[in-house]
């Protein structure tokens, strides 16, 4: 099977080493064309645009940084509308909100192409062991048809009806996430501060009904103030904003994301956006400690 794919940053290059890997044909696009080069020495084509992959590959694969990507990579000049037409077709694989999603979908139709949203679950590491989770939806013979390949980048496949449903799906899990990552730094903060080792608050967590991968993987990294990015800080924050204008649509009061979502933002405004989100663990470090009378 003969793929395109956009879009090579964290997520993009795992994925797509990993068809490489798997005996699929690519032909790659990134905005920053040195981040192809690894993907080309492992036997990936290259292409200059966006368009160029459409008119070269009958499925072209997206995984870009948001909705203002996405959007650029498909309307924009060189871009996925120029080439799309019957018979091609586009997965966008990235975190964007509905509404987004139903107006690539929508030119795409208009234009005799096929359309799926695919964001996924899991981070850099599942990526690069193929064992993601894939939140699709959209034409569903698309769906079957992809589906060798989302076997290679994933774990396991979700279909879950019509566009949009798959952006909401993936918002809420991150909006999840994002409150549960804030709760988790306040928790090791607190311990600190109490005279407790942050480390064995990590042991007796792991022992409870509220262990989970996330505080097993991030914790002892988070304690050492090490957040190399799997998940860049900049990215959980665009997607609390959107699970928040979700929440505004659906009249859902949600108290404890905007909380998060604010925490997420002071940590953009102290320079961490690029590093991981837990990286949000140092906003709550920087807080001043209060004097032992107060
Ligand atoms: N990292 C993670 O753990 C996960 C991330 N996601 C989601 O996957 C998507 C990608 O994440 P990740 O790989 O981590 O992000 P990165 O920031 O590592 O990569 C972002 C990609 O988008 C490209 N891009 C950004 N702006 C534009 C633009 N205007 N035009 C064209 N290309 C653009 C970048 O190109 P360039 O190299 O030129 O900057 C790069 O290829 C995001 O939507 C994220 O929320 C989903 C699950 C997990
Ligand atoms: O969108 C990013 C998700 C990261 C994860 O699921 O660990």
């Amino acid at each position: 099977m003969e793929v395109g794919f956009l879009g090579l940053g964290i997520m993009g290059k795992a994925m797509s080493m990993n068809l490489l890997r798997h005996g699929f044909k690519v032909t790659v696009w990134n905005r920053t064309l040195s981040k192809s080069h690894e993907l080309v020495e492992h036997g990936a084509s290259v292409a200059e645009t966006p368009a160029e992959v459409v008119r070269k590959c009958k499925y072209t694969i997206a995984m870009l940084s948001d909705p203002s990507a996405a959007l650029s990579v498909v309307f924009g000049k060189d871009g996925i509308l120029e080439q799309i037409c019957a018979g091609k077709s586009y997965v966008d694989m990235s975190t964007v909100d509905a509404d987004t999603s139903s107006k690539i979908s929508e030119a795409i139709k208009e234009r005799g192409g096929y359309f799926l949203e695919a964001p996924v679950s899991g981070s850099k590491k599942p990526a690069e062991d193929g064992q993601l989770v894939i939140l699709a939806a959209g034409e569903k013979a698309l769906y079957e048809e992809v589906i060798p390949a989302f076997n290679v980048m994933g774990k396991k496949s979700f279909y879950l009806g019509q566009v949009g449903n798959g952006a909401k799906m993936k918002l809420v899990v991150n909006m999840i996430m994002g409150s549960m990552m804030n709760a988790f730094s306040e928790g090791l903060v607190l311990a600190g501060r109490s005279g407790l080792e942050p480390s064995v608050l990590l042991d007796v967590l792991d022992l409870g009904g509220i262990a989970n991968p996330m505080f097993r993987l991030k914790g002892p990294t988070m304690i050492q103030g090490s957040h190399s990015p799997a998940f860049p800080l900049k990215h959980q924050q665009k997607d609390m904003r959107l699970a928040l204008a979700l929440g505004d649509e659906t009249a859902t009061s949600m108290p404890v994301a905007a909380a998060a979502n604010e925490a997420f933002k002071k940590a953009r405004s102290m320079g961490l956006g690029d590093l991981d989100f837990s990286a949000v663990y140092e906003t709550v470090k920087a807080l001043e400690e209060p004097s032992r009378n107060s």
